[in-house]
């Protein structure tokens, strides 16, 4: 079925042959080139009779006249204080093209049929253009597994830096965003101290469980991370629209055995389906799925439902941004035929075997002291069963507001 799909997105050809056949079709389109002296950023152009075709730093890039128009950066365009359009888009003619055009080193023009100047730099062309994002990731990551992220060595946080200095922030975030986890250590152990840790890095994000929480196995809620059982690897709030995008525990004290946490990058997981069996990644990135909470205790009432494909990608360069895997909160599934609903078990299956492959499970003990931020669209967590008393605080917080401070830090994110 979409595998077709798939394949074409991947190979990155489909827009390049688009592209030869407007070159075909071109009596009337205007040839123009332009070799730049400086360096070896040599520059091409030819207005095709559907789109500019720009050759730039090894790039053959497809630009579409009305986006053009669209983005231009000029004064009466484009508010560059506030980072705003004021340009009309439904203002512009859809069958626009521009009368004259040049190149020089740095800077594509275009003069437009009213007379207006477009100036676009060919560095922000190439970062911008389709060609360009399809081959660079969003966010890029290390992806692995216990052995990988051991031999990285990757320090944790110490809490008086953490707290006074921005360079020691910068360097937790940018292994938070690398591995998708991330500790601080030396963190006084209440639930203050931890709220004041998370607030370092972002809002919290306040939820039916609270805003921040202090839990034990007390069964205080109707969910089994309120016992002593142990709880198979899963992301948080899957029943949710737009799951938390990161967890935060700190074990505040425990007396007892077991209860050690297990942590799982389910994006290397999901990149192992990828490469072995990409139909099986296709039907776990399309058919949607529910996942459901259903509370009913005198004090909480609560039903939420959150509808997604397991996987999910970025459409343009099929990079996994986000997963959903909870099998105790998975729903009914009823919107997909029987025939489909059979694939998808079996790529279920293959994901859940490489997600309990012992060398991608990571096992940490949680003390008193040490805080733990997971983010929540990326690395599974679990626990073992434990005995005794076990008091865990934590809290979610909002993604959009972690990478917000981590751009604020120069990181991309
Ligand atoms: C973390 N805290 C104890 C507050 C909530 C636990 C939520 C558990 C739920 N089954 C889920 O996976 O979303
Ligand atoms: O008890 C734990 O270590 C974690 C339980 C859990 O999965 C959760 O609270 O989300
Ligand atoms: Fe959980």
């Amino acid at each position: 079925m979409a595998l077709i799909r798939l394949l074409t997105r991947l190979s990155g050809y489909v827009h390049l042959k688009q592209g030869l056949e407007c070159l075909g079709a071109s009596s009337q389109s205007t040839r123009l080139q332009q070799h730049t002296a400086a360096h070896s950023s040599s520059c091409n152009y030819q207005l095709l009779p559907d789109c500019l075709e720009l050759s730039y730093g090894g790039l053959v890039m497809h630009f579409d006249y009305v986006w053009l128009r669209d983005h231009c950066r000029s004064a009466s365009c484009y508010n560059s204080k506030t980072h705003q359009r004021n340009l009309d888009t439904a203002s512009i003619d859809l069958n626009i093209r521009p009368l004259k055009s040049r190149v020089d080193e740095n800077t594509l023009f275009l003069t437009w049929p009213d007379g207006h100047i477009t100036r676009y730099s060919l560095t922000w062309l190439a970062q911008n253009s389709y060609e360009g994002q399809k081959r660079s990731a969003v966010q890029p990551r290390i992806l692995w597994s216990a052995d990988i992220y051991s031999s990285a060595q990757v320090p944790s946080a110490s809490w008086d830096k953490f707290m006074s200095c921005d360079e020691e922030l910068k360097n937790f975030l940018n292994n938070f965003l690398l591995y998708g986890i991330a500790f601080v250590e030396g963190v006084p152990p209440t639930l203050e101290a931890t709220e004041t840790a998370t607030q370092r890095v972002s809002l919290i994000r306040e939820t039916m469980y609270g805003r921040m929480w202090n839990f034990t196995s007390d069964f205080s809620r109707g969910d089994t991370a309120y016992t002593k059982l142990a709880l198979d690897r899963h992301t948080d709030t899957s029943y949710f629209q737009e799951p938390c995008g990161i967890q935060v525990f700190h074990c505040l004290r425990h007396e007892g055995t077991g209860g050690r946490t297990l942590l799982v990058d389910a994006f290397h997981a999901a990149d192992a389906v990828l490469q072995r069996t990409p139909e099986n990644f296709e039907l776990l990135s399309h058919v949607p799925i529910k996942h459901e909470y259903v509370e009913n205790l005198s004090e909480h009432r609560n039903h939420m439902i959150g509808i997604g494909p397991v996987i999910n990608v970025y459409p343009w360069n099929n990079e996994v941004y986000m997963i959903r895997y909870n099998n105790y909160d998975r729903s009914v599934i009823n919107t997909v035929p029987h025939d489909v609903v059979r694939r998808w078990y079996t790529a279920h299956r293959q994901l859940t075997a490489e997600l309990r492959r012992p060398d991608n499970e990571l096992w940490v003990k949680l003390k008193p002291g040490k805080v733990l931020f997971i983010d929540n669209w990326r690395v599974l967590h679990g626990r073992e069963s434990f005995t005794g008393l076990r008091q865990l605080c934590g809290c979610y917080l909002t993604r959009d507001d972690v990478l917000n401070t981590a751009r604020s830090l120069g990181l991309q994110a």
